[in-house]
């Protein structure tokens, strides 16, 4: 956001390393009213989250502490670690903001999912209603195939932003724009909204629509509301 500062960085994407045999704890510590607390929202501002210490824990945590995860955040890749040994390419060059590789980081995990999320007119979304503490902190992901009217989309986002951007931690989408042959792609951060037309869609390929949001006290009935609103 700073000019001077933007002239020489460039914020590639944000990595978080969550330590396994604790990180639990910390997700779940009830913090005072207006004080936030600081591992949700690491977890939740994440483009890529590692893992860690996975040596410490039994596949019993790792498997609950994973679905609190993808709970809070269902768009970030999660790489599991020992003494945080991965890839380089998983930490650098991530492009967490850049419009041209939304396509492939809104990839809406199939784990998350009951079934068949890609099938058309199905709207999916990635709560996990079995878990004990209910952090208002959460992902909800729309998919769904059909064609959007981008004036309809550009005031949703808009009051979106306008009403809910200090709650609005991450959001990214794919979208199929009526009378457009490419893909609409979005990207923000609380009030700061990106957007521009990006790949074509294929001459067979089905034209499904992929959000997610990311913040608190999301309200998936509200959002769903919007986003059928703007379909055509
Ligand atoms: N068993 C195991 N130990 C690990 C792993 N990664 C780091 N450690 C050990 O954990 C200890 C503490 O390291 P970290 O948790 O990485 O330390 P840190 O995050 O820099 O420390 P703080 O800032 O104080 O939290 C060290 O002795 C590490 O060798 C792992 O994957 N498995």
């Amino acid at each position: 956001m700073d000019e001077l500062v933007s002239r020489h960085v460039k914020l590639d994407g944000v990595v978080t390393l969550v330590d396994a045999k604790h990180a639990m704890q910390h997700l779940n510590e009830v913090k005072p009213r207006f004080v936030v607390n600081e591992a949700v929202e690491q977890v939740a501002y994440a483009d890529r989250i590692i893992l860690n210490k996975i040596d410490l824990v039994t596949e019993t945590e790792l498997e609950v502490l994973t679905n609190r995860i993808k709970h809070i955040n269902g768009m970030a890749q999660i790489k599991l670690a020992k003494f945080g040994s991965v890839d380089m390419d998983f930490v650098l060059g991530v492009g967490g903001y850049d419009l041209e590789r939304i396509d492939s980081q809104v990839q809406v995990d199939s784990s998350c999912s009951p079934s068949h999320h890609r099938e058309a007119g199905h709207e999916h979304h990635n709560h996990h209603h079995d878990h004990v503490h209910d952090s208002t902190v959460s992902s909800v992901s729309i998919v769904y195939e059909g064609t959007l009217d981008l004036d309809e989309v550009d005031d949703w986002l808009e009051r979106l932003i306008e009403e809910k951007g200090e709650d609005l931690y991450r959001m990214k989408g794919v979208l199929s724009i009526n009378g457009s042959d490419q893909r609409y792609v979005f990207q923000g951060v609380h009030s700061t909204l990106d957007g521009c037309p990006g790949s074509t869609w294929g001459p067979d390929e089905k034209r499904i629509n992929k959000l997610v949001f990311i913040g608190r006290n999301l309200d998936e009935t509200t959002l769903r509301k919007g986003f059928r609103g703007c379909l055509v």
